[in-house]
């Protein structure tokens, strides 16, 4: 089997809750880094909602309309660099309200695809300001089939699944989990990548913002669900070279998706 590595690099950074400007600074900051140390990556991603935080009560006044602010400093990045980016997921203003959208980018500075959180997350209210997507994210990583979810997404696996019966070989999750849930987070994240037997690279805020912390941990799962790389609680760059061959090779050892018996199950 032929190998089809991927080298991979995630911003865990602090937000500035209700401060556009400190965080597009820190942001490009850090995707200079990313560049300009270690192994070039081919494919950068960031957190959740990096851009305002969850500022919520103030958000329709913050969020980036129809993500342009994003845009430009992205694409400009991705072009000059010949690097692919799942830009995290920002508040993107629209007319009808504000979505919490991720926007990819290709190597040469294309919107290549988009998603918005379908699930909004009630315990912080998100229902009260957001508006939900509703179409599911997919786009293609290096060669590879890949989907999106975000955050509060992954506690739904028929959407994991969805995704994995659609081609999906990567999962990428950007988020803002907060304490004191770090053992839902590794033990969602890791159901999703042994269940679908995919890689599942997530990359979660740090730091403190009100009354939430924020645990960091992004971590990088193989479809067989291995921890190939996870990071502590400050801010870092999270970066793993991953062989995306592996997801055929456990697909073959263990074949789930043979062996479904969806007709038993599905409705
Ligand atoms: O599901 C959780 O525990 C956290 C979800 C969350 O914080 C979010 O979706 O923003």
């Amino acid at each position: 089997m032929t190998t089809q590595k991927l080298r991979l690099a995630l911003l865990q950074m602090h937000v500035e809750a209700g401060s556009p400007d400190a965080n597009f600074r820190r942001l490009t900051d850090m995707l200079e880094e990313a560049v300009n140390t270690g192994d070039k990556p081919d494919l950068i991603m960031f957190p959740e909602m990096w851009n305002t935080g969850y500022a919520l009560d103030q958000i329709s006044g913050l969020a980036d309309s129809h993500g342009e602010r994003t845009k430009a400093l992205l694409s400009a990045f991705s072009r000059k660099h010949g690097v692919q980016i799942v830009g995290g997921s920002i508040a993107e203003g629209r007319e009808d309200g504000v979505y919490n959208t991720i926007y990819v980018f290709d190597e040469e500075g294309n919107v290549q695809a988009d998603y918005s959180k379908i699930h909004l997350f009630r315990l912080m209210d998100e229902e009260k300001h957001l508006q939900a997507g509703d179409k599911i994210g997919r786009f293609t990583a290096g060669k590879t089939e890949a989907g999106m979810m975000i955050c509060y997404d992954i506690r739904f696996p028929e959407l994991a699944r969805k995704l994995a019966l659609a081609g999906t070989k990567m999962l990428f999750v950007p988020a803002q989990w907060p304490n004191p849930r770090l053992h839902h987070w590794r033990t969602l994240l890791l159901a999703r990548a042994i269940e679908n037997q995919m890689f599942v690279i997530a990359c979660n805020r740090c730091g403190t913002s009100g009354t939430s912390t924020f645990f960091g941990h992004s971590i990088i799962i193989d479809p067989w669900g291995e921890v190939i790389a996870e990071a502590g609680e400050e801010e870092t760059i999270l970066r793993a070279e991953i062989d995306v061959s592996l997801v055929d090779q456990v697909r073959s050892k263990i074949p789930v998706f043979e062996d479904r018996r969806p007709s038993l199950y599905e409705s």
